[in-house]
């Protein structure tokens, strides 16, 4: 990927060729000649059809031209296309291929459409299928009239057809090639469809049903006429077709050709420290090929069953309903399929996304040189001389990588990071010394023009159709331009921070987007808590689908802190039963578990269910924590704790990183981090447990910490009308009747409190303690206790109910605060000496 410079001083002119490499693999230029292809095609179908007109009349002016004749303005040519129209009808046609010389006309106007990104094709396909049919027609119409149409200049299979046939009839004799083209003819019709098959065996056996009819259907579209739906008509096909397949053997036919995957390789520049005018060598990767994913084969059983029936022919219908009946069901001699519920479930297509225009990367030569030459230059000024730079440009930041002279103490450049950022008058230089495994020191410079890294770009890439992630969630773009993805299973819980504005509730979106592409309702539910109550409504249309609430909730989206409390409990309840049923399946893991599920190893009526992963969400977890305290951090850390092996990760989000937000709990069980740009160096340090998340730009820019180094990555981005469109797209296909209920959850402190009126005994833990602090304020104050002890409002108030019954303080008083009716310690101590021995 990288290549030297030249290191002579004449160096401008080694931009052109890169320029003109990079133009070349400009959707411009393949625009242009896929236009002039089509073009090209269009004057050829002219040239053909004229031909049949007027070919008798000119073949003899071009078998016998005067010399100079075709050139000049009154030759006696009356193909419509013109002298050379005619000569290539006469060439194509005639000398070559016959009338099946128009498969190249077809094959020209297939690739310019291609080319323009009019319409998706599969080219190959194209091409092989359309040189296999020119051929076989060709020596089809060659050996059927034997040259020369009877009173006719026209030679319908061409010379090749005539001389082709000829030859093979001399080897094998007209049966032979009779034969012949009878076997090529079925092997390219079973190359555009299986229904092929079909056909010949119907053709045997007339009385034989069609089998797979709808199928048949599906699959001949397949073949060429239909290639030319429209990228989204042909995925939403594929869907019907495959079922329940996920987006990736859905997209990954759209997307069949080779240019559609959005993956691209580092784009890396070698920079010549020395020579302040040295030539950049930039080399952009190809894109990655894409091999044509094939949907599974759904009929070997079928044909199986096919072959017994037809030795029953009696049976055969009411046996084909039967059986086509137990499959819609799950057949239980089959694996059992969770997707079946919601069979006809299409996965969002990639066009509910924008591109946002050219992702593509470009580079800045001039920004480039300006940055090397005063990365050089500053660290020249401080005695530091280097071997070698290099640059590799992401799509917001570009990093230089300096390899210093020997004896140069790395701690001398890390210490010139603000003198560096000064002379580039750049915000957000970072340096990275060493870089972790190389021998290389970092700066990473912003860009001058940022671009946006799509989602879109993001799902369509090979790495995201192919991932064996679990669940995979797809960030954005590393400086490399290498899309980077994590396994949220792997991860298993992900701390996010950042101040506001930049990019966090974007970042969030991402990750449900991602996994809304990969994973079926079936699979996965989320679990939303919004504080803020506006950013994730969006996703209250998929309710049914892939949402889970709490049985007595009316919203399946928790904005109400109460309610978060609640259902944070009934997770961990949750939690605990699919533990239990681990335990009784002998399981160590939810993926362990579901395999044995769905190879009918558990018997569902002794309460064993297929689990689906559950993602919990928490937007402004500081705003949690600031109202109900411990209420809240208590089940998130025992869910961070546990829940990994069972299928339920968080994603908390705050935009206030501090230590009293993310204790050393939280921090300990949380060990994904992702840090958008942070007021300070303090908040980089709580979330990242080093600086540099202050210093980023913002705008989706990010450090994703898991393990040892952070990398820094350009978050992808997705808008919210975008998220509107997925969530649009899901909620009107059929869901489950109510979201996924989890399991009540019985607040034991709640039972006690009302067991407190003939029961002191099972008071409050807090109550003792909280007694002391309304007499020592004097002052009976349901946010008094509910401050001092980090608790929440719910979990005071029955405090509060129950020193009221105690006796310890007087009725509620409206807003003001109650009465307190002890006077002092001593008294404290006689009542609760009372109550205990009552
Ligand atoms: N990945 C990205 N690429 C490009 N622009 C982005 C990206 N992420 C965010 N932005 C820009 O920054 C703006 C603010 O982003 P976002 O709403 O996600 O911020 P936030 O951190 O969630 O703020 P708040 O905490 O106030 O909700 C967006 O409207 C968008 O213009």
């Amino acid at each position: 990927m990288k290549k030297k410079t030249d290191n002579k001083p004449n160096v401008g002119k080694s931009d052109i060729p890169n320029k003109v490499m990079t133009a070349i693999k400009g959707e411009t230029v393949h625009f242009i000649i896929g236009l002039l292809c089509v073009i090209f095609g269009v004057y050829m179908l002219l040239a053909f059809s004229s031909f049949f007109f007027t070919g008798g009349n000119d073949q003899s002016i071009l078998s016998h031209p005067n010399p100079g004749e075709l050139l000049e303005t009154g030759n006696r040519i009356q193909n419509y296309a013109g002298a050379r129209g005619a000569q290539l009808s006469q060439f194509l046609i005639n000398d070559c291929f016959g009338i099946s010389a128009y498969f190249i006309i077809a094959f020209l106007i297939v690739a310019g459409m291609k080319l323009m990104k009019a319409y998706e094709f599969n080219l190959w396909k194209w091409f092989v299928s359309c040189t296999a049919l020119m051929i076989w027609f060709s020596i089809t119409l060659g050996f059927a009239f034997g040259g020369v149409l009877e009173d006719s200049f026209l030679y319908p299979g061409g010379l090749h057809g005539y001389n082709v046939s000829q030859w093979i009839c001399s080897q094998v004799g007209a049966p032979g090639l009779i034969l012949i083209l009878l076997v090529t003819g079925i092997l390219i019709g079973v190359f555009f469809t299986k229904g092929t098959i079909d056909v010949v065996r119907k053709a045997f056996r007339p009385s034989l049903p069609r089998r797979n009819k709808e199928k048949d259907e599906n699959k001949d579209s397949e073949t060429l006429s239909d290639k030319q739906e429209s990228p989204a008509e042909y995925q939403e096909k594929n869907n019907k077709e495959t079922k329940n397949e996920p987006v990736e053997n859905a997209v990954s036919e759209q997307t069949d050709e080779t240019d559609t995957y959005e993956d691209s390789k580092p784009v890396e520049i070698e920079l010549e420290p020395v020579e302040t005018t040295a030539p950049l060598q930039v080399e952009t990767s190809k894109p990655i090929s894409n091999k044509e994913t094939t949907p599974a084969p759904v009929e070997t059983n079928k044909e199986e069953e096919d072959e017994n029936e037809y030795s029953e022919p009696a049976f055969e219908i009411n046996n084909e309903r039967k059986e086509e009946d137990e499959e819609y069901r799950g057949n239980i001699n089959q694996p059992y399929n969770p997707r079946l519920d919601l069979e006809h479930y299409k996965f969002p297509t990639l066009d509910l996304l924008n591109s946002y225009g050219d992702h593509e990367p470009t580079i800045d030569m001039e920004e480039q040189n300006a940055n090397k030459n005063r990365i050089i230059q500053v660290l020249r000024s401080f005695g530091i001389e280097i071997s070698s730079i290099k640059a590799s440009v992401g799509p917001t930041i570009t990093l230089y990588e300096i390899t210093p002279a020997e004896g140069v103490r790395i701690s001398k450049i890390r210490n010139l990071e603000d003198d560096i950022a000064l002379s580039l008058s750049a915000l957000g230089i970072r340096i990275i010394a060493p870089i972790p495994g190389k021998g290389t020191i970092g700066i990473e410079v912003p860009n001058a023009n940022p671009r946006i890294v799509p989602m879109s770009s993001i799902l369509a890439s090979k790495k995201f159709q192919e991932t064996t992630f679990d669940l995979p969630v797809a960030l954005g773009k590393t400086i490399t331009n290498e899309v980077f993805m994590v396994d949220l299973t792997k991860a298993p819980h992900m701390l996010v921070a950042g101040a506001t504005g930049q990019g966090k509730s974007v970042g969030l979106n991402a990750i449900v987007t991602s996994l809304l592409y990969k994973k079926h309702p079936s699979e996965l539910k989320f679990v939303i808590i919004d504080p803020k109550k506006v950013e994730f409504a969006i996703y209250a249309p998929i309710e049914k689908h892939f949402l889970a609430k709490l049985p007595d909730a009316s919203d399946a989206i928790i904005t109400d802190v109460s309610k978060v409390v609640q259902t944070l409990n009934s997770l961990c309840v949750e939690m605990d039963t699919r533990y239990d049923l681990l335990r009784k399946a002998g399981c160590r893991n939810i993926k362990e578990y579901n395999a044995k599920f769905t190879s009918r190893q558990l018997n569902p009526e002794n309460g064993h269910r297929f689990m689906p992963y559950i993602v919990i969400i928490i937007d402004e977890f500081g705003d949690l924590i600031m109202t109900a305290g411990k209420e809240v951090e208590l089940p998130i850390c025992r869910i961070a704790q546990l829940a990994r092996a069972v299928g339920i990760h968080a994603i908390i989000a705050t935009q206030r990183p501090t230590t009293n937000i993310i204790t050393g709990t939280i921090k300990a069980n949380f060990p994904a981090r992702v840090a958008f740009r942070v007021a300070s160096m303090m908040d980089s340090r709580t979330i990242l447990d080093r600086p540099g998340a202050q210093q980023l730009i913002g705008k989706g820019d990010m450090l994703y910490l898991q393990g040892n180094d952070p990398v820094r990555v350009q978050c992808a981005f997705v808008d919210t009308p975008e998220v509107e469109k997925i969530a649009e797209y899901i909620s009107h296909q059929q869901g489950y009747p109510t979201a996924f209920i989890l399991p009540e959850y019985v607040d034991e402190n709640a039972e006690s409190s009302s067991a407190a009126d003939v029961d002191m005994n099972r008071l409050d833990p807090l109550f003792e303690e909280a007694a002391r602090l309304v007499i020592y304020h004097q002052q009976g104050s349901t946010s008094l206790i509910q401050r001092k002890f980090s608790i929440g409002y719910n979990r005071a108030g029955r405090i509060m109910d129950q020193l009221e019954r105690a006796g310890i303080v007087g009725p509620a008083n409206g807003s003001k605060a109650r009465d307190v009716l002890c006077m002092d310690e001593n008294d404290l101590d006689m009542r609760l000496n009372n109550l205990k021995n009552q």
